[in-house]
């Protein structure tokens, strides 16, 4: 098995970097170690190592030291390719990743990894807007896009990010994004049931529980169960959002009223404003009418340990 490494040097503002420069010297065997050196970066690296592995009939290892941004670009790279199998050691800031799927936290075990090879297929979601995109973790739209939008576009981020305190300029946007968000009216198409929402904050489709970095928003979301969930947050006033956002932490806020849970293979979502859509964090590209989304059953590897 032939071992990448894929490195995002800036995730978790220098977190990435520190956790290679903690493993290189004790890792003792071949590896071919890969820096990304711009957004997307990662996914044509990915997509360049699984065309190899496939061509030469060679399995490949790709641990990604780095953030969910990372990670979700080099998903979308292997799908659907069954030479490749995804590891990762978690350096970025939120992680939500790592709190689901099994990583590596040590150079111990993914040495006991590459001896003993043992991997586990896993469901991603897509998302059709302007294309086809995966996505591991979740993919929305709405408030948490635009506060997403403003914290990554922020010098704030940057230097709170360098202190420790990157999840400070979250909330800095968060609060700030109550003000100026306006709610949207939205339809979802479920298996010919249409479902129809007023005053919506934020629609997400979630693959498995964690979001936002640690919140449990589908506490019910399975990576291998087929299946997608669509969490709609609606008809409630930006004060009392704020008080839902600390429910969501536990998982609390499944049971209020403003809050509906559906599952299902495939969803088609119909807005009438313009909205940002995130994948795995990463801002897509404005939404200006809808989206469609699907699961991708059983579409890549993951390690196990
Ligand atoms: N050399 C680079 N310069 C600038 N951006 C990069 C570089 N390499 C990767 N990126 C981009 O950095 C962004 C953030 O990466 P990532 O998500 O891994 O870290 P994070 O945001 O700190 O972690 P998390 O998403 O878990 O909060 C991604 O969009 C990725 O494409």
């Amino acid at each position: 098995m032939q071992l990448h490494i894929i490195l995002n040097e800036h995730a978790g503002s220098g977190r990435g970097m520190k956790r290679w420069k903690s493993w290189q010297s004790l890792l003792e065997i071949p590896y071919i170690l890969h820096i990304t050196e711009y957004r997307g970066h990662g996914f044509q690296i990915a997509k360049q190592i699984a065309q190899e592995a496939e061509e030469q009939s060679r399995p490949a290892c790709i641990v990604i030291i780095g953030g969910d941004g990372t990670i979700h670009e080099v998903i979308n790279g292997v799908l659907a390719n069954e030479w490749v199998t995804i590891g990762v050691m978690a350096g970025g800031s939120g992680n939500d990743y790592a709190r689901t799927y099994d990583t590596f936290h040590s150079v111990e075990e993914l040495l006991q990894f590459i001896q003993q090879p043992t991997r586990k297929q896993q469901d991603c979601g897509m998302v059709t807007l302007q294309g086809q995109h995966a996505f591991m973790n979740n993919c929305g739209i709405g408030f948490d896009a635009a506060v997403a939008k403003a914290a990554n576009d922020s010098a704030l981020k940057r230097v709170l990010g360098k202190l420790g305190l990157g999840k400070l300029s979250y909330i800095y946007y968060l609060i700030k994004q109550l003000f100026v968000f306006k709610p949207f009216e939205l339809t979802v198409m479920k298996n010919g049931e249409q479902h129809v929402f007023h005053d919506v904050w934020f629609a997400t489709v979630c693959n498995q529980p964690y979001f936002g970095g640690g919140m449990k928003l589908s506490p019910s979301s399975k990576t291998d169960d087929q299946m997608l969930e669509v969490i709609v947050v609606h008809n409630l006033s930006a004060i009392k959002l704020l008080f839902l956002f600390m429910t969501i932490f536990p998982g609390m806020h499944v049971h209020l009223k403003e809050v509906t849970q559906l599952t299902g293979q495939k969803f088609q979502l119909t807005h009438n404003a313009e909205l940002l859509c995130h994948a795995d964090g990463e801002i897509l590209a404005k939404s200006k009418e809808g989206l469609t989304f699907y699961v991708n059953p059983l579409s890549w590897y993951a390690t196990k340990k």
